[in-house]
């Protein structure tokens, strides 16, 4: 019944594939795989074939994954799938396949993450925290001279703390020029990552079409791309080089590899180009949830503030030594997680050997996609799933499942930042909270207006622009803002 079949190359037990929509002759189930939102129709499919769905494209076969328990059961728990698929567009032609996000699990990925891991390690993110802080201090200046422009603070906030990470350059503001080249580099390109990319990035051959070749646009594109991408990981590295030469650069992730001298200049300098892709919009996406959930939510703002208000010395802003003593803030950052998850499909993974699971046989070259929208919104998980409720996970005997076993990924790929984005969220939540009253915005009337913000629908799922009031919760809180931004923002 599938095509896939003919790609069987070990499968002595003769399992079935994972059962699936009927695929058409040729194209497979290609032009039934929706472009929007591919996560509703992947649980609709659930519904009628289980957790286990096989399609077929013109890309290769797809597994999609629609439980946690198959999630942790394949990609937790097994190897054969922590590959990534090959990227033609965004890898080859573009030049991001030097990043380690989306590199085929080779020796320059091992070479890459292990760099990454251990500069993200606890004991250096402690020492990051005064950063941390600092930034988060300016942001809430920045908020509070406007509002409406939350966003673009979030973006500012979330670039210069990665900028600042992994190079040690201090960015003042969105215009500077390390974080347009970022911008300018990863925009355009973070589509060609999407779900869809397995769809429309699947013709090696094209790459070699001339790009004078009538509707070859897109070979133009990726050559002016490319051209960005280069300039993204040389400028900030080659700034630091100088810097280092001259003596006056900051200690930094790329400053420690180059003192270091273990790892070629090459895998020093693909690491920390993988560093800003992952870390910025993602970590932005959460928190613009966080500020849509505030308003949506009032209750558990209330409820978060009088947290902080017993908490936190008087006159002060929130700070790292607080958080252990700040538990409901913590199951609102795992809710804000489940909420609205970041990745709806985490990103992508690609068998590389023939493996089972569950009794279905999974062939070499399968690309699978873990379908955590799916996990975030089943009724057997969470109850009143569409509800902002951290307190589902408050009980520890009657918890519900928690968000941070999947949202961040599976084995060996998984995300090496979950803990540097947990404390960047953590400051900027609890900040903004000890600062802020969030509410929805109201028409000339006075009236509030429904909030129904639609979400981008790329690899990374961020609420598009919306309105919504944020004023400072009094004018003490005010002229904290201003004198903490003072004394300890940057
Ligand atoms: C809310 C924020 C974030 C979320 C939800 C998130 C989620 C993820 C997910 C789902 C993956 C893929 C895992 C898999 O394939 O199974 C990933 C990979 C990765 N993330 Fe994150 N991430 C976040 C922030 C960050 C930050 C702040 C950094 C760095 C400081 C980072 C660095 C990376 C890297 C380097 C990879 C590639 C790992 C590999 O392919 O081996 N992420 N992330």
């Amino acid at each position: 019944r599938h095509y896939g079949t003919s790609k069987i190359i070990s499968n002595p037990r003769r399992l079935s594939l994972p059962p699936g929509p009927t695929p058409e002759l040729i194209l497979g189930n290609t032009r039934q795989l929706p472009l929007h939102s591919p996560w509703e129709k992947f649980s609709e499919w659930r519904k009628k074939f289980g957790d286990i769905l096989y399609l077929t494209t013109i890309g290769g076969p797809i597994v999609v994954l629609n439980s946690y328990e198959s999630m942790y059961g394949l990609l937790q728990c097994k190897s054969s799938s922590a590959n990534r698929p090959v990227f033609q567009m965004g890898g080859k032609m573009i030049g991001f396949d030097r990043m380690i996000n989306i590199r085929q699990s080779d020796e320059k990925w091992k070479t890459g993450r292990k760099i990454i891991q251990s500069a993200l390690s606890n004991e250096a993110i402690r020492s990051f925290y005064p950063s941390l802080e600092g930034a988060t201090r300016t942001c809430l200046l920045h908020i509070l001279e406007h509002p409406d422009d939350f966003k673009a603070h979030l973006e500012l906030l979330t670039g210069k703390i990665i900028v600042l990470f992994t190079y040690g350059l201090k960015v003042e503001s969105s215009q500077d020029e390390l974080i347009a080249i970022n911008n300018e580099a990863v925009g355009p390109s973070l589509a060609y990552f999407a779900p869809g990319a397995v769809l429309v990035d699947t013709f090696p051959i094209l790459r070699h079409v001339p790009s004078w070749f009538p509707g070859a646009g897109f070979k133009r594109h990726a050559k002016i791309l490319r051209q960005k991408v280069d300039t993204m990981f040389d400028v900030p590295f080659n700034r630091v080089k100088t810097n280092m030469a001259a003596g006056i650069a900051i200690p930094s992730f790329t400053l420690e590899n180059l003192q270091d001298g273990i790892y070629d200049e090459s895998d020093q300098l693909a690491s920390a180009g993988s560093m800003y892709i992952a870390a910025v919009d993602t970590t932005v996406a959460a928190l613009a949830s966080f500020v849509l959930a505030m308003a949506l939510y009032p209750d558990v703002q209330r409820k978060a503030q009088a947290e902080i208000d017993e908490v936190v010395k008087h006159g002060a802003l929130p700070t790292f030594e607080d958080r252990d003593r700040l538990p409901y803030i913590g199951l609102l950052i795992k809710e804000l997680q489940r909420w609205k998850p970041v990745l709806n499909l985490g990103v992508l993974h690609f068998a590389t050997t023939d493996d089972d699971y569950d009794g279905y046989f999974i062939p070499k070259g399968t690309t699978v996609l873990p379908n955590v929208w799916a996990v975030t919104q089943d009724e057997s998980n969470y109850k009143d799933p569409n509800r902002f409720w951290p307190e589902r996970f408050e009980n520890p005997e009657t918890a519900e499942l928690d968000p941070y076993k999947y949202a961040f990924g599976f084995g060996r790929r998984m995300c090496p930042g979950m803990n540097f984005a947990d404390a960047t969220i953590y400051i900027t939540v609890a900040s903004i909270l000890a600062a802020f009253n969030i509410s929805k915005p109201r028409d000339e009337n006075g009236n509030e207006v429904e909030l129904d913000v639609p979400y981008t629908q790329g690899l990374i799922a961020c609420p598009e622009n919306f309105k919504c009031i944020i004023r400072p919760r009094s004018e003490a809180a005010a002229s904290l803002v201003r004198t903490t931004a003072d004394e300890q923002g940057w």
